[in-house]
Order: structure tokens, then sequence, then C-alpha cells
């Protein structure tokens, strides 16, 4: 089977001589159709800039980044911008959600850049709000919503193109304990519903939800698990997550 996402070799360096930083050191990588892998790590060892890389928001110094069968590092500009509109769903630990925007004209917007007609947009945005739950906030503007409807707004938006793969950089990070779990409900009905996602993150929770856990040391991955259920609620235990 075709992974949605691989990579190959892959390498991102900053600086050079003594100030060289291997931000991303020769990491292999495959995502299958369906499949959630965690990405885990300290703090600098390269979750982020990975997850740029598969997204585009990044080239890599040297390897190769494939996304559904296709090569995407070494597109032109207009085209990765294309990709990035198209086939990949980003959502953020900070929301990024535009302020002068209602709920869902954030959300139609991104379908409007990838060239849905205003009806088509609006009514996709409709459906996907009301698929996070967010159904009656649809005419509220990002300030009278809460951080977790923000991040749902958000996820929402990462939807809105039916990304084959959706990449999470720290989702809970700046929400409390009940807007964490929400969001971590909503990932797991995508993973259910079989969208393909990529979530870095430092809680365990959302980690116990994924398929394979992959943990960045230095740039490079120095340890992958496959979980099962039985990971799973030893994790959930672990971390004191009774639900
Ligand atoms: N533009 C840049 N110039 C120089 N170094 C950079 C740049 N961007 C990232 N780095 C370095 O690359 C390394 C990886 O950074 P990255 O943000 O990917 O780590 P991270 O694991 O996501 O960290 P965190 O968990 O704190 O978000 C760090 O050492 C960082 O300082």
């Amino acid at each position: 089977m075709t992974a949605v996402v691989r990579t190959r070799g892959l390498r991102r360096t900053h600086g050079s001589g003594d100030s060289l930083v291997r931000a991303v050191d020769d990491v292999d990588l495959e995502v299958a159709a369906g499949e959630t892998v965690a990405v885990m790590g300290p703090s600098g060892c390269g979750k982020s800039t990975l997850l740029h890389l598969l997204g585009g928001l990044d080239r890599p110094t040297d390897g190769e980044v494939w996304l559904g069968g296709r090569r995407v590092d070494t597109l032109s500009e207009r085209a990765l911008a294309r990709m990035r509109r198209t086939e990949v769903g980003f959502v953020f630990q900070s929301f990024h959600l535009m302020e002068e925007l209602t709920a869902v004209e954030n959300v139609e917007l991104s379908a409007l850049l990838a060239g849905r007609s205003p009806r088509a947009a609006r009514r996709r945005a409709e459906e996907l709000l009301d698929r996070v739950g967010l159904a009656d906030r649809a005419r509220f503007l990002p300030s009278a919503l809460s951080g977790g409807q923000r991040q749902r707004v958000a996820v929402a938006r990462a939807l809105s193109n039916e990304p084959a793969v959706v990449l999470a950089d720290e989702p809970t990070g700046n929400l409390d304990s009940a807007a964490t779990l929400d969001v971590l409900r909503l990932f797991e009905e995508l993973h259910r519903q079989g969208q393909t996602l990529v979530i870095v993150t430092h809680d365990a929770r959302i980690a116990a939800t994924a398929d394979r856990l992959v943990s960045m040391r230095d740039g490079a991955f120095v340890d992958e698990t496959r979980l099962t259920g039985g990971t799973t609620g030893q994790l959930g235990a672990l971390v004191g997550w009774d639900d």
C-alpha cells in the first residue's frame, strides 16, 4: 500500500560550522492511510520542524518528502502552496484563526482559496462546524469562543478540503484539561473515520490515541512503539485519564 506520507533521509539544518543545528537528522517515516502517528520528545528535538517539512511549510536541506505518492519537496513555490491548500490540513497550538472573521467564515476561507464556489464553501463549512459540535456558534467571532471551541473551529478548517493528512502541532498546548478532552475526543473521532493524522504533542493522553508513537531526540527518531488497546489503557492510567 502507498504511504500517505513518506520521508527518506530527511534532514533540515540551520547555520553552519560551530553553530550548525541539526533540527531534523536523517528521518525515515512512513504513515499509512488512516493511521495516526504521535511524535513526542523534549523541547527543541525537532518535532515542529518535522511537521513543517511534511506539510511543505519548510524545505529539507537533504532527503525526500512524498505525499500521496508524489514527491513534494522539489515542487515550485506555487505548486507547493497549492499542495498545502488542498492536500494538507494544519492545526496549530495557537489556533491561527482570523480574528475579524466568524467561525464559519474562517472555515469556508480555506475552501474558497482552494477554488470551491462560495455556495459550496459555505455549505461545507457549515457541515464541518456541525461535525465538530459548533453549529450553534457558526456566526461567532473567535474572540467570543473558548479555547477549546477555537481549536475545534481550527480542526474544521483543517478538514475543509478533505486533506490526505492532518498535521497537528501541539493541538492542546493552549487548552485547559476540559477543553483538552474535547479536542482529544475530536481527534479520536477523526481517527475512527479513517483520517490520516500526524500529531506532535507533549500530552500522553493525545499520544495514547495514536496507532504509533515516535520519540525524537536531537532531530532523530530514537524509538517507535506500536500502540494497542492495552497500551492505550496503560498510558491512560499512567496519566490519570480515566475516560
Ligand atoms: N530558523 C531557525 N534557525 C536556527 N535554529 C532553528 C530555527 N528553527 C528551529 N531551530 C532549531 O532547531 C531545533 C528544533 O526546533 P523545533 O522547533 O523543531 O523543536 P521542537 O521539538 O518542536 O520544540 P518545542 O517542543 O519546544 O516546540 C531547535 O534546536 C531550534 O532551536
